[in-house]
């Protein structure tokens, strides 16, 4: 098999990132955007000794999968890749995902993976369905572009046109674009001369002044990425990433202000983040959030679900599993702003949340005063630590774990078995780490009872899953 080499091939099963896979000359070439049952014409772009990656170029046999994706730029963007699958397929997908990673990766027997894995439940919103989302911002040449990044590049797919993103967070994307239009127009009218009171200094490539190109003239060089935020009633917090000691005038707030107003966008807050720290440039910097009837504040760098409509199934999900009668003690391991950490608080004698970020957990302190829960508290610090030192205290009967895609480090999970609780209810958007974790427990007396697939982030290959296990005495 030689690279730039065309095949054309017979997909006989997905890969855990949705891309087809067929068996050509004893490799297994993997090709994005082709479907089980597919015919078709590939070129080779990367062979390793077992394994090539092709680029799709022709469908020559469609499956009854296949469907039209709604983006306009869904083959360059890496924000989507099932766009081209029906939905109905993409759940099918994602339970396989998750029974393959239990098999493989936690090397549980067939059958009782099967026993265990539910039919995914899909989310009330397949499109326009995503609460925060975090651009790339690119200002070269004097070409401002924002949007997701392609896969294997670190350019932006300029569009304000996404499916998974509600139109009004979209139409923040045209207000900066009209903002650095206005600007540079009229810089250049002045000859280019002037910086606008921005100091960028500290963001400029070696060898270009102060007004030598129209780049350095943007009032959004020196930001990276564009964070948004929303939440049910339609509002907005953008945080602006920036590199270090990058700053805004105010005559460039006001003039986003204005545009942002002119798109009919309801901002809370608009801050600036140079990943030290948080500077409000207006409005404030949390917004509210209401999840099954609870208030949370949220900040910008604070993790929240991204499906909040699902993100209540989900909860509902891991507290039926948890089984929780009024009385229990309750660990919230990765707790954020304490959205499951509250919910369990109505269900328990007590709770405590640990989080790792600072804001998170300010919010999620907030959030307990402000819905009253006397009974619940949280612990800022890394997992490893904090849960040892809180085993010293007390037993808990039923621990949470909902850790980032990485999974639990393995000194936390020691930790949780060494302090027996009776039930173990694991959240997971990552399969792989799941299942590697699910095998940790289960070496140390965790049985698995059920695994609940659901669509949290459809149009991508993402699946969030949530798992029981209970003590095998
Ligand atoms: C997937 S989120 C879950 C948050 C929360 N359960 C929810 O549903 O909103 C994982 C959380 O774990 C936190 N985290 C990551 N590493 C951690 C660590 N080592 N110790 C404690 N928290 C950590 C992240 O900041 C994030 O808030």
């Amino acid at each position: 098999m030689r690279l730039g080499q065309t095949y054309e091939v017979v997909i006989d099963r997905l890969g855990f990132q949705g891309e087809g896979v067929a068996r050509v000359e004893g490799f297994t070439v993997f090709v994005p955007g082709a479907l089980i049952g597919e015919r078709v014409v590939a070129r080779m772009e990367r062979v390793e000794r077992s394994f090539a990656r092709a680029v799709l170029l022709q469908v020559v046999e469609a499956a009854e999968e296949r469907v039209l994706p709604r983006c306009s730029v869904y083959a360059e963007c890496g924000g989507c890749n099932l766009q081209h699958m029906s939905a109905e397929a993409q759940l099918r997908m994602k339970k396989m995902t998750v029974m393959d990673a239990l098999e493989r990766i936690g090397r549980f027997p067939k059958e009782d993976v099967r026993a265990w894995v539910r039919d995914v439940i899909p989310s009330p919103n397949v499109w326009q369905y995503r609460n925060k989302v975090t651009w790339t911002v690119s200002v070269e040449a004097g070409r401002f572009a924002v949007g997701f990044v392609e896969e294997g590049s670190h350019d932006p797919v300029d569009t304000d046109d996404c499916a998974i993103v509600p139109e009004h967070v979209l139409r923040i994307v045209k207000a900066m674009r009209r903002v650095d239009e206005a600007v540079r127009g009229a810089d250049m009218e002045r000859g280019g001369e002037t910086e606008r009171g921005v100091d960028r200094s500290a963001a400029s490539s070696p060898g270009q002044g102060a007004g030598t190109s129209a780049a350095m003239l943007s009032p959004w060089r020196g930001v990276h990425h564009v964070r948004v935020r929303t939440n049910g009633a339609a509002e907005v917090l953008i945080a602006l990433l920036v590199a270090p000691g990058v700053t805004f005038s105010p005559e460039d707030v006001r003039l986003f202000r204005i545009e942002l107003e002119a798109q009919r966008v309801k901002v809370v807050g608009l801050i600036a983040d140079d990943g030290v720290a948080e500077r409000v440039l207006f409005g404030q910097a949390q917004m509210e959030e209401r999840i099954a009837g609870l208030a949370f504040g949220v900040s910008s760098r604070s993790f929240m679900q991204v499906n909040p409509a699902q993100a209540e199934r989900l909860y509902a999900e891991a507290l039926a599993l948890a089984g929780l009668t009024g009385t229990q003690r309750v660990w919230d391991i990765y707790a954020g702003i304490g959205t499951l950490t509250l919910m369990a608080g109505r269900q328990a004698g007590s709770v405590v949340g640990v989080e790792i970020v600072e804001e998170a957990v300010r919010d999620a302190q907030m959030n307990i005063e402000r819905n009253g829960m006397h009974h619940v508290r949280m612990m800022l610090g890394d997992a490893q630590d904090v849960v040892s030192r809180l085993a010293e205290d007390e037993r808990p009967d039923v621990v949470f774990l909902d850790p980032p895609r990485a999974g639990c480090e393995k000194r936390v999970l020691d930790a949780i078995c060494d302090a027996a609780p009776a039930r173990i209810v694991y959240v997971s958007c990552n399969s792989a780490t799941l299942a590697r974790d699910l095998r940790i427990l289960a070496d140390r007396g965790y049985a698995v009872d059920v695994a609940q697939p659901l669509d949290m982030f459809p149009q991508t290959s993402h699946v969030e899953c949530v798992v029981s296990t209970y003590r095998v005495d």
